[in-house]
């Protein structure tokens, strides 16, 4: 993976400005598939940071958002949904939350507040008793706009069971509710130490990456069963056009991407007829684009069939889940 697994502050930089009793650290949330751990974490960085979508699974990669305030500094490190493993890359991505949790400060584990806890969240709850020993966790009741206020008592109380020791946090990310109150008590497990990231840094993933995966973010919608999962993005070019200095429009940036899928008839689905389809993933995904940039897009989508690319190892690489 391009990201580095285990969360350090790039080339080990602190800056040294930070006042007394100033908190930094790592936090991570985890959850089932779809829990809503996302959009919590744009939510808290106040960017779009991480992909999100109503498909289970979207997420690939651990992001970091970063939440600067003038006392403190949390780093996020955005893991994939737990899932039993069915492919190599199912099996790598579940390596790759286990290493994430013993490495962090505080972990969030995310309980949708309109689901019934279930044996995922039990498994996960498990494996964080064994595996993050020490680290302390919070429970977060996400989606809470979504329910009742009885169905929400019912909720915490279910929760509070599943984690004795653990606070438990309601939040609503898409209404932004208590979203201050958790970022309070996360930072408040973080140990005192110095910024990692200058004040303006959200994430330190890469630009293509990024531009990538909100490729994969409108690809994604209005697609079913599993091709969500068979969905591959990777930015092959791209670079800013060169213009006539007359030329008042603000500058032009040309990227070229390609969409990996894993058969041909996946690859007609993304296309649509005449190419309908991915015309519209083109639009929407140049908007996003566009804002993350703040220039002018101009984006050559690409479908190819990369045959079974979750299961061999060697696609995989390249599609940088290293
Ligand atoms: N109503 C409501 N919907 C939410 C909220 N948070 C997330 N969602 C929706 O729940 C769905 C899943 O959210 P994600 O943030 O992608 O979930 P995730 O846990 O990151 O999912 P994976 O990538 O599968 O691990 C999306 O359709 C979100 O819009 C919320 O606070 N309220």
């Amino acid at each position: 993976m391009s990201t580095p697994e285990s969360p350090q502050p790039a080339g080990g930089f602190a800056f040294p400005d930070t006042p007394p009793g100033h908190r930094s650290g790592f936090g991570c949330f985890v959850g089932r598939p779809n829990a809503g751990k996302s959009t919590l974490l744009n939510a808290m960085v106040g960017e779009k940071v991480a992909i999100t979508s109503d498909k289970p699974q979207t997420t690939r990669r651990a992001v970091r958002g970063i939440v600067t305030r003038p006392d403190a500094q949390l780093v996020l490190v955005d893991t994939p949904g737990m899932h039993r493993p069915r492919t190599l890359l199912g099996e790598r991505l579940g390596d790759l939350v286990r290493s994430v949790w013993s490495d962090v400060d505080v972990v969030g584990f995310c309980l949708p507040a309109n689901e019934k806890i279930g044996p995922g969240d039990r498994r996960i709850a498990a494996d964080l008793a064994e595996q993050a020993k020490g680290t302390p966790v919070v429970g977060i009741l996400t989606k809470v706009d979504t329910v009742s206020r009885e169905a929400l008592a019912v909720a915490l109380q279910a929760a509070a069971e599943l984690l004795p020791s653990a606070e438990i946090v309601p939040v609503s990310a898409t209404r932004g509710e208590q979203v201050d109150v958790l970022t309070d008590v996360l930072i408040a497990q973080l140990p005192e130490g110095p910024r990692f990231y200058p004040d303006a840094e959200v994430t330190d993933e890469p630009l293509e990456t990024r531009i990538s995966e909100l490729i994969r973010e409108a690809a994604l919608l209005g697609v079913r069963d599993e091709l969500p999962h068979s969905l591959a993005v990777l930015v092959s070019e791209m670079g800013e056009r060169e213009q006539d200095p007359s030329d008042t429009r603000p500058p032009l940036t040309d990227i070229y991407a390609t969409i990996y899928v894993e058969r041909p008839s996946q690859k007609a689905i993304v296309l649509g007829s005449k190419g309908s389809r991915l015309a519209d993933v083109g639009r929407r995904a140049r908007h996003e684009i566009e804002a993350l940039l703040g220039t002018r897009v101009y984006l050559d989508l690409h479908v190819t069939v990369a045959k079974e690319w979750q299961r061999d190892p060697k696609q995989l690489r390249r599609l940088g889940f290293d």
